[in-house]
């Protein structure tokens, strides 16, 4: 039986997810405090940790670090309110498998719950191989310079080092890089650093032998084996310890690497791309990240920029990810009201491209109808509007977003007969056109 923690200081909330769980078939443990679920955790082996961010007696990311020491594979989910956002990104860094924004949709739980029981091993043991990776490129300039720097570098054998707030799509670009190599056929290996601690990260990137620690029942390949003639992506690079730093730059050096335990070197032939939302250049000011290996993974660099910078482009992520939450979830979601548009456009998405999945998955989930209303956003991003700064898209590119919407839901109204479609919209046919192609809707 599948076993959760569930650490929640509201008693009334807690209970009703408890028997929501347990209903549907999990084994549910509660605790109210830090102390208690620490307790819980060394004498129980759970399945998963579903968190509540704020406890009274310090912030789950507290628990979070200590788990991801002591147990590396359990998958968390925090829970916390829309405001808390920002710190729940935080905790993705440390290696929270997902947030969940409260007030909790019992549906959607248990899709998360699901989704993080099956990918439980991905973030250290089994090295994640290449899946074609489902993405939009967008049309802003910004996103015009990210794919001609993908493009321009994915053919080289060049380190690069891809920098981006916390769910930019940092990774995305990683794979992306990797698919248009000419390594695309080897395998693609993914590891998120900010999960690993000291000895498991020398396991896990350079292997041990037999008997090499407690454990240690078996040799064990690592990362850089497993990549063999493809690409290795280490996620949160700047997280590294020194040591490790040190057995990373010798395999980019020397392209051997020794197993933890072993004397013997091995041979490996991999392309290393690493990603960073730190500033690494301070860790390296700072004496906390060796200057030489930051040179040698930063042959070329590349920004991902943040969901707020790429303007014109939200409406097409926004579209992108209805479809895939409609198909996840057995929706029909077509349109966005113009009140819900609004408030998508306006807010600054501090999680960036994660953040607006989760938020679009979520609205989609409430909406029983073919249009997403601003109801189903939540309640609080409204007011998060009034308080943050609008550093978000300008008004031209507002403007592009309500005109996009508009003809999409004209051509929709007129069956795509477009002449037609024009006359509704009160322009000639040939605007229509040049719009439905700088708007990317498909003819
Ligand atoms: N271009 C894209 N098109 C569609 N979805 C995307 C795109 N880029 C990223 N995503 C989605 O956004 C989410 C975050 O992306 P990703 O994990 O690559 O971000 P990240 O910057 O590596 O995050 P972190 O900083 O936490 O490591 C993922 O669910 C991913 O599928």
């Amino acid at each position: 039986m599948i076993r959760i923690l569930l650490v929640e200081d509201d008693l009334t909330f807690s209970l009703i997810l408890e028997s929501f769980l347990q209903k549907q078939g999990f084994a549910v443990e509660v605790c109210h405090q830090l102390k208690d679920a620490e307790k819980a955790l060394s004498l129980t082996k759970f399945n998963l940790l579903l968190l509540d961010y704020r406890l009274p007696d310090g912030t789950g990311q507290e628990l979070l670090e200590k788990v991801r020491l002591q147990n590396p594979k359990l998958p968390v989910i925090i829970m916390t309110s829309f405001r808390d956002v920002r710190t729940a990104v935080q905790a993705m860094r440390s290696g929270a498998f997902d947030y969940i924004t409260k007030p909790v949709i019992p549906d959607e739980l248990l899709l998360v719950v699901r989704q993080a029981l099956q990918k439980k091993n991905d973030t250290v043991s089994e090295a994640k191989t290449a899946e074609k990776p489902a993405f939009i490129k967008g049309y802003s300039p910004v996103s015009e310079q990210l794919h001609r720097y993908i493009e321009l570098v994915a053919p080289t054998e060049m380190s690069v080092i891809i920098q981006g707030e916390s769910g930019t799509g940092k990774e995305n670009v990683a794979r992306t890089i990797h698919a248009l190599s000419q390594r695309s056929d080897a395998p693609f290996v993914a590891i998120d650093c900010g999960a690993l601690s000291g000895e498991l990260a020398a396991s896990e990137l350079f292997g041990h032998v037999k008997g090499a620690f407690t454990g240690a029942l078996q040799d064990k390949k690592g990362l850089f084996e497993t990549a063999s003639g493809g690409t290795v992506f280490l996620d949160e690079v700047g997280n590294l310890s020194y040591e490790i730093q040190v057995k990373l730059l010798r395999a980019l050096q020397e392209r051997v690497i020794q197993p933890v335990g072993s004397t013997k070197t091995i041979n490996v032939d991999f392309r290393l791309i690493t990603a960073t939302n730190d500033n690494l250049q301070q860790s390296v000011k700072n004496g906390t990240f060796r200057e030489d290996l930051f040179h040698r993974l930063n042959e070329f660099s590349i920004k991902v920029p943040a969901l707020r910078e790429r303007g014109e482009d939200l409406q097409e992520f926004v579209q992108f990810f209805i479809a895939q939450a409609n198909a996840e979830l057995d929706r029909n979601v077509k349109n966005v009201s113009p009140e819900a548009a609004a408030l998508l456009l306006h807010y600054d998405w501090p999680g960036n491209l994660r953040e607006l999945k989760n938020v679009i998955k979520r609205a989609v989930l409430l909406s029983p109808s073919e249009t997403l209303e601003k109801t189903a956003l939540p309640a609080d991003m409204e007011q998060e509007l009034q308080t943050t700064k609008p550093s978000g898209p300008d008004l031209k590119a507002a403007q592009e977003f309500t005109e996009k919407e508009l003809i999409n839901k004209t051509l929709q109204e007129a069956k795509f007969n477009k002449s037609k479609a024009a006359r509704l919209l009160n322009i000639d046919r040939k605007t229509l056109y040049l719009k439905m192609q700088k708007y990317g809707i498909d003819p």
